[in-house]
């Protein structure tokens, strides 16, 4: 066995373990990583990172089939859904090397690649090694919930994993679970041409402001994707090519493939927590609002800590206890100016609270502001105006924005901006945007919230008019 003493032990080289390892190795710490499967995690094998190429893929085919509206003449595309899953494996391999083992054995990390299992309140073992460390982040993830639906065992199912393994277009695909990872794989499928049917058991996009989602959600009916929303599976049955799902409503489904979205299971198992005391539950390990578990010496970050699971907070956090461990700093994460993005066409994003948040919060305080795109001019210019941006304002500062439209994840950064700052609306009103941009969405929405003060207002009339008997 080999024994080694550390600084700090970071299990899993995901999102948030890479960027805690990267941070606190250039920063002077001792660093060991444990990596069992694949370095990058999640997002760059499993997850954002070829969702996104898949995406890109069926853009492309969707642009070549509606080309007329700009002058140039629609065509069918060639769809090779084998060469979309190269493009989606040469994505993959292309950013592969900022998460390599190699790259952050470079920066000092030692990498070993092998499962961690806690065999005290300070040590745990990965293969022949035996690491003790000062402090410890466990960032091991989440995998794709199952859920024991009768009939599934028997069923061949693909998963967020499984998916990119696959080589020939299904020819029907049924998605049980219309959340983000249904939503998003379904429009990319569909506009690769396979017919795409989405069972949700509650309402499609349901973590969204349900005014937005229904906008994304109406143009994927009309590119004629079936969304059936009320539609629990309830028993599931058939073999490869030929698959039923029914819902607990009676209604019934059929295709030839199936994908499983119905959320995450957090990576808690098979490490004996226990031995080092760290406590948890099916939703993930326990932590206060410095990350800290019940073991103040162990922190747990990202999508096993059970909180938003995006790679952009997994990233957040690592910046949060790296300040606690590294600096012996008080430092809390928040969750209000989170942001997160769905990427359909168009886009659904959010930063802070809802419409319905905020009136549930701030009552009568809370005051909403919109801007619809297609009174946007780069919008109209480029056939995007189907969009509306909501700013949820109260005194005078923006307390949530939710955005439906092209770019949105984009476009959201500002508000996330405002409200990691707690910037007021004057100061997004005294951004100039350049013409002509969809960013102007952003400006606009600030404006409707002064043009009543400035131009329904018989203050500023009456001072204006005072003004201008005076000035020569
Ligand atoms: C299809 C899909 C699309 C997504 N798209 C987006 C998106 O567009 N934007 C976004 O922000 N988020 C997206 N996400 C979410 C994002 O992938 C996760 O939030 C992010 O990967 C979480 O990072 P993490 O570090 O917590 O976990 P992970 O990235 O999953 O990393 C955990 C690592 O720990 C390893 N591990 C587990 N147990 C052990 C152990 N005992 N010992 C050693 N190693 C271990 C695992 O092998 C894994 O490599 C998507 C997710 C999916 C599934
Ligand atoms: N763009 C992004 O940032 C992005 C993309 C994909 C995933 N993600 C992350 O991954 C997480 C998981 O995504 P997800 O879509 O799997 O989960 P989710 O929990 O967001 O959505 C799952 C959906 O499945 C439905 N459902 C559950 N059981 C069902 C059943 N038996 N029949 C029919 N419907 C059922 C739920 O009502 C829910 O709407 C997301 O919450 C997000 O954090 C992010």
């Amino acid at each position: 066995m080999n024994k080694t003493k550390t600084d700090l032990l970071v299990i899993g080289a995901g999102s948030g373990g890479l960027s805690v390892a990267a941070g606190a190795v250039q920063m002077g710490a001792k660093v060991v990583l444990l990596e069992d499967h694949k370095m990058g995690g999640d997002c760059l094998n499993y997850g954002c990172v070829p969702s996104k190429a898949l995406i890109a893929a069926g853009k492309q085919a969707h642009a070549l089939r509606n080309g007329a509206k700009f002058g140039v003449a629609d065509v069918m595309p060639k769809v090779d859904y084998a060469a979309a899953k190269d493009h989606v494996n040469n994505v993959i391999a292309t950013i592969a090397p900022v998460d390599s083992e190699e790259r952050f054995e470079g920066l000092g990390v030692t990498v070993i690649r092998e499962r961690g299992r806690f065999t005290g309140e300070n040590t745990v073992q990965a293969g022949d090694n035996e690491i003790t460390a000062r402090r410890i982040v466990i960032a091991t993830g989440s995998s794709p919930f199952v859920p024991p639906i009768p009939g599934l065992e028997h069923v061949p199912y693909l998963t967020n994993e499984s998916l990119w393994n696959l080589r020939e277009l299904p020819e029907h695909l049924l998605i049980v679970g219309g959340g983000p990872i249904g939503i998003e794989m379904a429009q990319a499928h569909l506009r690769l041409g396979s017919k795409v049917t989405v069972i949700e058991g509650m309402k499609a996009m349901g973590k969204d402001d349900p005014e937005l989602a229904a906008i994304v959600l109406d143009r994927m009916r009309e590119e004629g994707m079936v969304i059936e929303e009320d539609a629990l599976a309830e028993e599931i049955s058939g073999k490869a090519g030929d698959i039923t799902v029914k819902a607990k409503d009676g209604r019934v489904f059929k295709g030839t493939h199936l994908l499983m979205a119905v959320g995450r299971a957090a990576n808690v198992n098979d490490m004996d927590l226990e031995k080092a005391g760290v406590a948890y539950s099916r939703s993930g390990i326990e932590v206060d609002a410095s990350m800290k578990t019940s073991n103040k010496k162990i922190y747990a970050i990202g999508d096993v800590a059970g909180q938003l699971q995006f790679t952009h907070v997994a990233g957040y956090h690592a910046g949060v206890v790296i300040r606690s461990i590294l600096f012996g700093l008080p430092s809390k994460a928040k969750q209000g100016h989170l942001p997160w993005a769905t990427y359909t066409d168009p886009e659904l994003a959010q930063v802070g609270l809802t419409e319905a948040q905020a009136r549930e919060e701030h009552g009568d305080k809370a005051e909403v502001y919109r801007f619809p795109f297609h009174e946007n001019d780069r919008a109209i210019a480029e056939g995007k105006t189907t969009g509306l941006i909501k700013v949820m304002v109260v005194k005078g500062r923006p307390v949530g924005a939710s955005i439906a439209g092209a770019s949105a994840g984009e476009l959201i950064g500002v508000w996330a901006l405002a409200l990691a700052n707690n910037l007021k609306m004057s100061q997004i009103a005294g951004m100039v945007a350049p013409y002509p941009t969809l960013g102007e969405v952003n400006k606009r929405a600030a404006g409707a919230y002064f043009s009543p003060r400035l131009f329904e207002s018989d203050m500023v009339k009456a001072v204006v008019g005072f003004v201008q008997k005076f000035i020569p």
